[in-house]
């Protein structure tokens, strides 16, 4: 995919975005099928629909049909997900300054970890050029690999020293406290809020990562330091929520400023699985555990709920009735690309809360977000100054060529200030000149000059556009036949 420039970027999106939501359905386990589970759950040839078949009392069936943006089968593997939630697009997004976040939600046990990590994660042997070496790594090493692979070709079609840098970030919401999965020797950190960047933790590790490398250790330090424990329905269950973020800044120049900064940044977030207690028969520790994962997925529910009912804005929706609801703020509801995935076991053991999820999914679909570039006030107004000059230049040479007048670029190099422009006439002698700033002063092309009735014209239009400042705007949709804005 060509990448867009970064004006082209910024002019077309900055609009709003629903969340998309997918459904991965994964295959049944060995365990499923020893218990004599039959698969209630399938994806419809279609690829958007997930179907559940419940069994009533006797032979009674009830089928019930749940569209998404995606429904991926059993049998769809690592490359497939890759492809078919369009990541590439959101990882593209990021280069460009955008927030992206994709998450990974389901009861315990339903693939979520597989499907960001992969089976293994964190015994990743990556290389620089990014190739793909793992049948079953997961979203996010792809990503990763992405990235770089992107980030080399963008670099070396550019002449500019450096445009990219990387950093990341691996935390985890454990019992209601952040820790730092790259410091564990930190005590838990603060979750602070400011008018520019919402709720963020302090103090979080920033890992400078130059390498596809850097970012496999501080995947594999993160994963390997994270809350695992083992229950009845998962022998490797994630017992906390956890949040990998990729900084990517990109540098680029505008003619002679400084380099415009765009901050973008790549969420991952895997959130623990739900769980019945009388399933998971979890206790003692893991019980605590268990309490506040489920607490926390009600409040990230709440949430939803609340976004999808078209309710903005904190106070409204109960961002602050839980640490997690807080870190997803941007995520949901506000200025990041989202992608969801609710992942789901097939097996007729877990309907319940396979239909819990699916209605999640359902109800996250709503969520509208509001997608910009991150970069600073200042960039942003030179940007925009950037664009306007852009912009007044088309129109000024569609305006000269309209009244059959040459085109400043042509002026740039044979102009004579013509007697009556006010600068010549301060300088009194004519100056031939080469610069733009020139050009823009004198307004007429060497072969105009000496035609005394298209002098004597333009003279009359610039008396007007000095005496009436309207005049411009409605000699402008004279000229275009509608209206335009003019500043
Ligand atoms: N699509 C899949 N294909 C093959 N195996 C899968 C798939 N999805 C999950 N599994 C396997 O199922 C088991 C549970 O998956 P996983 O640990 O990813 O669940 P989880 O949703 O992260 O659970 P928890 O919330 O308890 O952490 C793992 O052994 C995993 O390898």
């Amino acid at each position: 995919m060509a990448a867009a420039s970064p004006e082209e970027s910024i002019m077309s999106k900055e609009k709003e975005a629903n969340i998309n939501v997918y459904v991965r359905i994964r295959p049944l386990s060995r365990e499923e099928i020893i218990a004599g589970d039959k698969c209630a759950v399938t994806a419809l040839k279609d690829g958007k629909t997930a179907q559940v078949v419940e069994e009533g009392g006797g032979y009674k069936l009830t089928t019930r049909t749940f569209k998404f943006d995606g429904c991926l089968g059993p049998t769809a593997d690592q490359d497939q997900v890759m492809e078919r939630l369009k990541v590439v697009k959101m990882l593209d997004s990021v280069l460009e300054g955008y927030s992206s976040t994709i998450m990974a939600c389901g009861q315990t046990g339903s693939g979520k970890t597989y499907t960001m990590s992969g089976r293994d994660e964190g015994v990743h042997k990556g290389n620089n050029l990014g190739k793909m070496e793992r049948k079953e790594d997961g979203l996010i090493a792809r990503s990763v690999s992405y990235l770089f692979e992107s980030i080399n070709k963008r670099t070396s079609n550019s002449d500019q020293e450096k445009i990219y840098t990387m950093r990341a970030s691996y935390y985890e919401v454990y019992n209601e406290q952040v820790n730092d999965l790259l410091r564990l020797d930190a005590p838990p950190r603060d979750v602070k809020w400011s008018s520019k960047d919402g709720f963020y933790v302090d103090n979080l590790l920033l890992v400078d990562c130059e390498t596809l490398d850097d970012v496999f250790a501080v995947l594999e330090e993160g994963s390997r330091n994270r809350k695992v424990g083992s229950h009845e329905m998962n022998k490797d269950s994630s017992r906390s929520h956890c949040i990998m973020t990729l900084h990517v800044d990109s540098n680029f120049w505008i003619g002679d400023c400084a380099p415009i900064t765009r901050y973008g940044r790549m969420l991952f977030v895997d959130l623990a699985g739900s769980e019945r207690l009388k399933k998971s028969k979890s206790s003692g520790e893991m019980l605590r555990e268990t309490g506040n994962i489920n607490r926390s997925l009600f409040t990230l529910g709440k949430v939803i709920s609340a976004l999808s009912e078209g309710k903005r804005g904190d106070g409204m929706v109960p961002y602050r009735e839980s640490l997690l609801t807080k870190l997803m703020m941007e995520s949901l509801g506000g200025n990041s690309l989202a992608l969801m995935i609710a992942c789901v076991s097939p097996s007729s053991s877990a309907l319940d809360e396979t239909l819990s999820t699916l209605h999640y999914g359902t109800c996250a679909k709503h969520i509208i977000n509001a997608p910009s570039v991150n970069m600073d006030a200042r960039d942003k107004v030179v940007l925009e100054l950037e664009l306007e000059i852009v912009r007044l230049k088309k129109e000024n040479s569609l305006l000269r060529s309209k009244l059959g007048l040459a085109d400043e670029e042509e002026i740039a190099t044979t102009v004579t200030i013509p007697p009556y422009c006010a600068s010549a006439k301060r300088n009194k002698s004519p100056r031939k000149t080469s610069t733009e700033s020139n050009c823009k002063t004198s307004g007429l092309a060497k072969a105009d000059l000496g035609n005394p009735s298209l002098e004597k014209q333009l003279k009359g239009l610039e008396k007007l556009f000095a005496k009436d400042g309207n005049f411009y705007q409605r000699f402008a949709t004279f000229i275009f036949g509608g209206k335009r804005r003019l500043r």
